[in-house]
């Protein structure tokens, strides 16, 4: 390849909001696929408040895949990257910009190199969901890159593969990840259950009362808690009926603008997360003692 078609460089940025569940993932039962032994449901925030940004460019000068987090490089040696990069690769369409000179076959994208720079404008792997954003972004900006041309749902299923909880922040106002059945995976997607404008007088408050790093990951929690715990067992069992029952109710609230239903719903769901967590060994502590308190006077207004 001559120097002169070594100099351009193609660049995509991409925006992603993080998502808050209301109804929780929490447990696999495939560690490699990221497959949920239960429904879950989330409000995906506005983009303006806690989002990832990502850039990805792509240049016959690079000559590996790089990626840096916050301003800090960062390794792309782990299967969720590596898996993540591999299906977008593989869907990679022709590319051509008659101006730049630059075309792209589908065949060449897989020798071609990537650089990835992302910031989260929030506490990373601090408990606001920095994998969610960070991986939805993640895919969403390469699939833009590489022309690639599936649905939503397709891409959701990707960014599933990097972080269970990045399917859902794809969409806009609510989405539900629907666990699946198949082996493969092909059906464990998200879906938007409704848009960002549906319930627009619904505001979400984030109080962060500690920005420091959580001691167990999400993804070392909930392995813990699968192996551990009996709640969790009844939690997600679809003959307990705990979870699946209150994806119905859910879905109801928010197609009704519920907001007593949503609540209590979202309160009790979170509160059984936290009930596994100390149910699992070694028990896991999200909250401290300034949530304790948030926690219990949302139930006491003055
Ligand atoms: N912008 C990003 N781009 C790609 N990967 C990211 C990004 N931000 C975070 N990550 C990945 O997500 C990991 C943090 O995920 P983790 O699940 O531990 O925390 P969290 O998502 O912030 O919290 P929680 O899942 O409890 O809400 C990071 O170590 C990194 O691997
Ligand atoms: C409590 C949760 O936020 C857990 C999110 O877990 P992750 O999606 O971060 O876990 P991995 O799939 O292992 O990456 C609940 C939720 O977002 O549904």
């Amino acid at each position: 390849m001559g120097e002169e078609s070594k100099k351009w460089v193609l660049t995509v940025t991409a925006q992603t909001p993080t998502n808050i569940a209301v109804i929780k993932y929490w447990g696999k039962r495939d560690e490699n696929l990221i497959l949920p032994i239960n429904d879950s449901i989330s409000v995906t925030l506005d983009p303006e408040h806690l989002c990832t940004t990502t850039s990805v460019a792509v240049s016959p000068s690079f000559d590996q895949d790089r990626m840096w987090l916050n301003g800090k490089e960062f390794s792309l040696a782990g299967g969720r990257y590596q898996r993540c990069l591999k299906e977008i690769r593989s869907r990679a369409c022709d590319y051509v910009d008659e101006k730049k000179g630059i075309k792209i076959t589908k065949k060449e994208w897989e020798n071609l190199h990537v650089h990835i720079a992302s910031y989260n404008n929030f506490p990373t792997a601090a408990g606001l969901a920095s994998s969610a954003a960070g991986f939805a972004c993640l895919v969403f900006a390469l699939a833009k890159l590489m022309n690639v041309k599936d649905d939503l749902g397709t891409l959701s299923s990707i960014a599933r593969q990097g972080s269970g909880s990045a399917c859902r922040s794809l969409y806009g106002g609510f989405a539900k990840w629907i666990m699946g059945k198949n082996d493969n995976g092909s059906d464990s997607i998200a879906v938007q259950l409704a848009d960002e404008k549906h319930w627009d007088d619904l505001v979400i408050v984030i109080a962060v009362v500690s920005s420091r790093q959580k001691e167990t990951s999400s993804t070392t929690g909930m392995r813990d808690s699968v192996e551990t715990s009996m709640l969790i067992q009844h939690r997600a069992k679809i003959v307990s009926e705990v979870v699946p029952k209150r994806i119905v109710e859910m879905e109801e609230a928010i197609k009704n603008r519920d907001f007593p239903s949503f609540s209590r719903l979202a309160c009790a769901d979170s509160n059984q997360f936290h009930a596994v967590c100390l149910d699992t060994l070694p028990p896991i502590f999200y909250m401290n003692d300034t949530s304790h308190r948030q926690a219990l006077s949302a139930f006491s207004p003055s």
